[in-house]
C-alpha cells in the first residue's frame, strides 16, 4: 500500500539537516541572547532564523493551506498552539538554546508530524554530534540508518535516569523538582543525568543509554518527535500521574519499559504547568 507520508518524512530529514548546518555555522552575533521572556528562558536570533527556514521550506513544499504549523518561536509571537485533525508540523528549531548560548555541546533540531491528532513521524537532528534520529509510526526507530532499541533493564537499581530543571524558577516548583530528584537518586539508581535538550534526552532513552527521562514544564515541540522515536524504539510514554501520555499537557515520563516508568512515577512530586493548548485563546476546532 502506498505510504501517504513518505515524502513528508524524507523532506523532514532533509530540512532538519539543513537547519542543523545553519546552527553549526552560526556566527557570534547569532549565538547571543536576543530576546528574553525571562532571565533563564533564552532566545537567540538563530532560534528565530532556523524556525523561519524550516517552516518556510515546509510551506513551499506542502502548501500553506493544507498543513498547519506549531513552532516554538511562532507560538512565542502569538501564533496558536492547537493540535487539530489537520496535518500538523510541530517544530523546535533549536532545542537546547541554553546549551547553544553557552557552547555546551548538545543542541537538536526537532520536527514532528501529526495527522488526526496522532503523531506520524519524528525527526531529531543532534546537530553538534551530527546524529540523525528518526522514526515513523509502526516502522521502527533509527539513528543514522541503524535500528535503535531501548535498554532491557527492569531493575530500577541498575538504571540511569534523566531529569531536567526546565526554565521555571519559582522556589516551590524548584523544591519539588529537587525533592523528586533526591528521592529517585536515593532509590538508589546508578545515576542522574541531563543533556539540556529534551529531544536529545529522549533519543538517549531510545538508544538505551539511559532508562528514562521525565519532566514537568516541557512543551509539545520539545517532545513530539522524541515521543515517536521512544515508542518506535520499544519504549513507553506516560503522564507523570501514571495516566496516558498527553502531548499538550507539558508533563511526560518516557522510559524503556512500564516497570521503570511506574517506579519513577511513584517518586514524582507533581506541580502545575499550564497546558500548551491553553496558552491560546482562539480555538480553531
Ligand atoms: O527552550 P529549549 O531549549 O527549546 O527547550 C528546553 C530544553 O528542552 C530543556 O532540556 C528542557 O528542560 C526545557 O524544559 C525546554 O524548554
Ligand atoms: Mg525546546
Amino acid at each position: 500500500m502506498e505510504d501517504p507520508w513518505q515524502k513528508a518524512y524524507d523532506f523532514a530529514v532533509t530540512v532538519a539537516r539543513k537547519a542543523g548546518e545553519v546552527i553549526r555555522k552560526a556566527g557570534e552575533s547569532e549565538i547571543k541572547v536576543s530576546t528574553k521572556s525571562s532571565t533563564v528562558d533564552l532566545v537567540t536570533k538563530t532560534d528565530e532564523r532556523v524556525e523561519k527556514i524550516i517552516i518556510g521550506s515546509l510551506k513551499e513544499e506542502f502548501g500553506e493551506g493544507t498543513h498547519c504549523f506549531i513552532g516554538e518561536e511562532s507560538v512565542a509571537k502569538g501564533e496558536p498552539c492547537i493540535l487539530t485533525h489537520k496535518p500538523t508540523w510541530i517544530i523546535d528549531p533549536v532545542d537546547g538554546t541554553t546549551n547553544f548560548v553557552h557552547g555546551f555541546p548538545f543542541v537538536a533540531v526537532s520536527i514532528a508530524f501529526a495527522v488526526n491528532k496522532q503523531l506520524e513521524f519524528g525527526v531529531i537532528y543532534s546537530c553538534l554530534e551530527d546524529k540523525m534520529y528518526k522514526a515513523r509510526n509502526g516502522k521502527g526507530a533509527y539513528c543514522d540508518d541503524e535500528l535503535i532499541q531501548v535498554s532491557d533493564v527492569k531493575d530500577i537499581n541498575k538504571s540511569i535516569i534523566i531529569s531536567e530543571h526546565g526554565t521555571d524558577r519559582s522556589p516551590e516548583k524548584v523544591k519539588k523538582i529537587f525533592s523528586t530528584m533526591q528521592k529517585i537518586l536515593c532509590i538508589p539508581v546508578h545515576g542522574l543525568r541531563g543533556s539540556g535538550t529534551a529531544a536529545t534526552n529522549m533519543c538517549l532513552v531510545a538508544t538505551g543509554a539511559v532508562e528514562a527521562f521525565f519532566e514537568i514544564g516541557i512543551h509539545c515541540w520539545d517532545i513530539a518527535a522524541g515521543a515517536v522515536i521512544v515508542k518506535e524504539a520499544g519504549g513507553v510514554l506516560l503522564d507523570v500521574d501514571g495516566g496516558p501520555f498527553d502531548l499538550m499537557s507539558r508533563r511526560m515520563v518516557s522510559a524503556n519499559n512500564e516497570v521503570i516508568a511506574r517506579r519513577i512515577i511513584k517518586e514524582i512530586e507533581i506541580f502545575s504547568a499550564e497546558r500548551d493548548d491553553d496558552m491560546c485563546e482562539i480555538q480553531l476546532e
